[in-house]
């Protein structure tokens, strides 16, 4: 009898299990039903399953493909696209620019904090602030970016392209091979380094990165693989929140890329140098924590990006050979020697310019862009992506096609929106280091064809198929130099 009693209480334990479990998942499954087709973005356009689930989303994240599997959406589905439950991808050009992310007085785009996390030592960088501290550090730094503070700096500069160009004339005289993409990035983390520390990394001493650098370059697969799973769930969030925040074990990288920064930040302010130190005032109206996640910004944001699309450039120009010499004549032509390579004469080199635009537009550095949050529900998240927009056919002609003459007026690409093209973002929190970006970029290429002949080296026509975590993932690009006397 007692058996059967138990029998009996095991049985409705059961019962009222499976009637919780039930009750929850048709409670799950209605709000599903109704955020697909009655929620505030039922009526726009994208799979169902992505409306449903954010599992694609992270999917196409984590397994670095958002540069091609996004594109491919917006040529299925137009120009607005949603991507997961809350999250919606634009590629509508010039008015998609000015909805999202301005200029619109007064208003800023704020930023998504799961795509932007807190920083280490717990004060903001540029890019993590709030809009009424973002406009006072934003106040502080414009100067050091302005074309007078830039002028001033030209020498440095000018003296980092010289070394990039002597220490690959050294390489060429060893017969060892030449990785150019590596080049272009010691110049760009020294250069960089240079400015904020007063000293460079020394890394294009011997053409090869140190292990702060190494490590940098390493971390951004698994700080994208996190970024997927975060951006998935809440509750995946709140639990690297809570427990990976203050976990140094488990930010091992951050942390390393951190204090790196800011050893050498502390170190900058006992250094006596006898040159102009523009950055002395930018950097000591931030305090000193300011002053650290600063440092460890800039040493990602004003350094692999330029590298990345004179890397980009170099890869399209070696594949069309007719572009190259046309480049090179240009610059031959201009500049007699490295005397004349000076960033006003560089400014006015036409088809140099364009063809910068066109690497940029082609491979930009930040392909899917960043993820501000509006209010389209609240909490939305949207962004304008930039490789969807710039290989789109509704606003460029033979989108992927390297052409370097829609940008100088050739009646072929008349329809072209070049007004589409914004790598370095619009409104109020687009690119600060636009100028420095623009006459490093100039500066390196001309340097390069000013004083080598470059061809394709092994393997460098699939050097294109990648992967993006954040950044793109750039393999090596092995050229063959020739020196040309000047
Ligand atoms: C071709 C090179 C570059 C490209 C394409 C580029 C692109 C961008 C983009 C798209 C943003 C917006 C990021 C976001 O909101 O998440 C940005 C922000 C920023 N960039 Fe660049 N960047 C480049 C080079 C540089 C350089 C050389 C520096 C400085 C040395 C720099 C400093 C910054 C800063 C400080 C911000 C944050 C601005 C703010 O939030 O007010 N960038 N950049």
């Amino acid at each position: 009898m007692a058996g059967f009693d138990d029998e009996k209480r095991r049985f409705s334990s059961f019962q009222l299990f499976a009637a919780l479990a039930g009750f929850a998942a048709s409670y799950y499954l209605s709000r599903v039903f109704y955020h697909v087709y009655f929620g505030p973005l039922s009526h726009l356009p994208g799979p169902r399953l992505r409306a449903i689930t954010g599992l694609p989303a992270m999917w196409t994240t984590i397994s670095g493909k958002d540069h091609e599997v996004i594109p491919a959406l917006h040529r299925k589905y137009g120009p607005i696209v949603q991507l997961g439950p809350n999250e919606l991808s634009f590629a509508g050009g010039a008015k998609a620019w000015a909805d999202i992310h301005g200029p619109k007085k007064g208003v800023l785009p704020h930023k998504d904090p799961v795509f932007y996390p807190s920083s280490i030592n717990g004060a903001n960088s540029l890019m993590t602030a709030g809009d009424a501290e973002h406009s006072r550090q934003r106040k502080i730094m414009s100067h050091a970016f302005s074309e007078r503070t830039l002028k001033e700096q030209e020498p440095l500069l000018r003296s980092w392209a010289e070394k990039m160009k002597t220490k690959l004339a050294e390489r060429i005289a060893t017969g060892q091979e030449i990785d150019i993409v590596k080049f272009y990035n010691c110049t760009t983390f020294d250069i960089m380094a240079d400015f904020l520390f007063l000293q460079g990394l020394d890394l294009l001493q011997d053409g090869e990165y140190s292990p702060w650098i190494k490590n940098l370059f390493n971390s951004l697969k698994t700080a994208t693989i996190v970024l997927g799973f975060r951006r998935y769930s809440s509750w995946i969030n709140d639990f690297i929140e809570y427990y990976v925040k203050n976990n140094e074990q488990a930010r091992k990288a951050e942390y390393e890329h951190f204090r790196n920064a800011a050893e050498r930040i502390d170190s900058r302010w006992n250094r006596a140098i006898d040159r102009p130190d523009p950055w002395a005032t930018f950097l000591g109206s931030l305090t000193r924590e300011e002053q650290h996640v600063t440092a460890s910004a800039l040493m990602v944001a004003g350094t692999e990006t330029t590298a990345t699309v004179l890397s980009g450039l170099t890869y399209h120009l070696l594949q069309n050979p007719l572009a190259m010499e046309k480049l090179k004549e240009e610059i031959r032509s201009n500049l007699r020697n490295f005397d004349e390579v000076t960033l006003e004469n560089l400014a006015r080199l036409k088809y140099t310019n364009a063809c910068l635009q066109e690497g940029l537009r082609l491979y930009p550095p930040v392909p899917s862009g960043s993820r501000a949050y509006q209010f389209i529900p609240g909490g939305t998240v949207v962004g304008v992506h930039h490789m969807a927009t710039y290989r789109s056919p509704d606003h460029f002609k033979n989108p992927d096609k390297f052409a370097p003459e829609r940008w100088l007026g050739d009646p072929e690409y008349a329809d072209d929106h070049r007004d589409a093209l914004e790598p370095f973002q619009t409104g109020q929190r687009n690119c600060l280091g636009q100028n420095l970006a623009w006459h490093e970029m100039r500066l390196l290429l001309a340097t390069v064809m000013l004083h080598f002949d470059i061809s394709p080296g092994p393997d460098s026509k699939s050097w294109i198929d990648q992967k993006v975590y954040i950044l793109w993932e750039k393999k090596p690009m092995f050229v063959c130099l020739e020196e040309v006397k000047v």
